[in-house]
C-alpha cells in the first residue's frame, strides 16, 4: 500500500474497537504512527491488530481536563500530531424524545459532540502553528436525517456535522482542514445497542441493500485524512449506500 502517510502522527479516539479500530490499522497501513485514546486501552494484540500503536492513552473525551493532559502527553512522546480523527461515541437509550433522561441526554452530548469540541479545541493550535492538519468527525446518517428514539445521539451528530462546517471556515486559510463522515449503520458493539427493530429499519432505508463495511468508512476517512485531500473543507461524506439525499 502507498505510504502516503509516512511520517505523520494520527490520533484516534474511541481507537480500541469498531470502526475506531479498522481507522487506526488503515491509517497505519498507509505509513502514519497512530496513537490510540479510548477509556481502556488494555489488552491490545498487536498480533490480532496487525501493529503497534505509538501509544495508547486512558482518555476520556468527554472531559477537557483528560483531553488536554493525553495530547500534552502524544507532544511530549512524539513532537507532533498532523491527523486527529474524533471516532469516539456511544448512542444511549433508544426512547421517545419526551421520556429521554436528562442525565442520559447529558451523557450522550458530553461525549458525541463536546468530545469532539474538546479534542479539537485541544489539537487546533498545534496544527495551525505548524500550518497543517487534517481533522476528520465521524457522525452519522442519524444527524442528517433525524433518527427517531435516539434524540439525543442525532442532536449531537447533527451538532458534530454543523461545528465542523463552521471550524473548518475558520481554519480554511491555516492549512487545517476539517471534514466529517456520515455513515450509515455499521455492524459494530454499537448497532447492537439499537433494538433489532430499528436495525431492520435504518437497513431498510440504504438502498444498496446492506449494512455498511468498517473498511469502507476507514478507506474514505484515510484519504479525507491524507494530503491528497487538499481543497475539500467543513464537508460531510456520505457513506449511505445510497440512502443520503443531502
Ligand atoms: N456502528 C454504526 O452503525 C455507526 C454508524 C454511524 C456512525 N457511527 C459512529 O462511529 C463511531 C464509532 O462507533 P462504533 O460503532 O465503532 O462504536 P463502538 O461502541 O464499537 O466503539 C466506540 C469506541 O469509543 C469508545 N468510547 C466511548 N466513550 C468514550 C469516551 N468518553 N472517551 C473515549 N472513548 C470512548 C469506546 O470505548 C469504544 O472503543 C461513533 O462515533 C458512532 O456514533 C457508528
Ligand atoms: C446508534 C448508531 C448505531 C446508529 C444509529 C442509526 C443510524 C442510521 O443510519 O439510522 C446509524 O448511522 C448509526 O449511527
Amino acid at each position: 500500500m502507498s505510504q502516503y502517510l509516512q511520517g505523520q502522527t494520527a490520533i484516534v479516539t474511541g481507537g480500541m474497537r469498531g470502526i475506531g479500530l479498522g481507522i487506526a490499522q488503515r491509517l497505519h497501513a498507509a505509513g502514519a504512527q497512530v496513537v490510540i485514546w479510548d477509556l481502556a486501552v488494555d489488552g491490545w494484540d498487536a498480533a490480532e491488530q496487525g501493529f503497534e500503536p505509538v501509544l495508547r492513552q486512558s482518555v476520556d473525551v468527554s472531559s477537557l481536563a483528560s483531553v488536554e493532559a493525553a495530547f500534552a502527553h502524544v507532544l511530549a512522546q512524539v513532537g507532533q500530531v498532523e491527523i486527529l480523527v474524533n471516532n469516539a461515541g456511544i448512542n444511549g437509550p433508544v426512547v421517545p424524545a419526551w421520556e429521554y433522561p436528562p442525565a442520559a441526554w447529558d451523557k450522550v452530548i458530553a461525549i458525541d459532540l463536546n468530545g469532539v469540541f474538546y479534542c479539537c479545541r485541544t489539537a487546533i493550535p498545534h496544527m495551525r502553528e505548524r500550518g497543517y492538519g487534517r481533522i476528520v468527525n465521524v457522525a452519522s446518517m442519524a444527524g442528517k436525517d433525524g433518527v427517531q428514539y435516539i434524540s439525543a445521539y442525532s442532536a449531537a451528530k447533527a451538532g458534530v456535522i454543523a461545528f465542523t462546517k463552521a471550524a473548518a471556515k475558520e481554519l480554511a486559510q491555516d492549512g487545517v482542514l476539517l471534514n466529517c463522515v456520515a455513515p450509515a449503520m455499521v455492524e459494530t458493539p454499537l448497532m447492537a445497542e439499537m433494538t433489532p427493530e430499528h436495525i431492520a429499519a435504518s437497513k431498510a432505508k440504504i438502498p444498496m441493500g446492506r449494512f455498511l463495511k468498517v473498511e469502507e468508512i476507514a478507506n474514505m476517512v484515510s484519504w479525507i485524512a491524507g494530503p491528497e485531500c487538499s481543497f475539500t473543507t467543513g464537508f460531510v461524506f456520505d457513506l449511505s449506500g445510497g440512502r443520503a439525499t443531502y
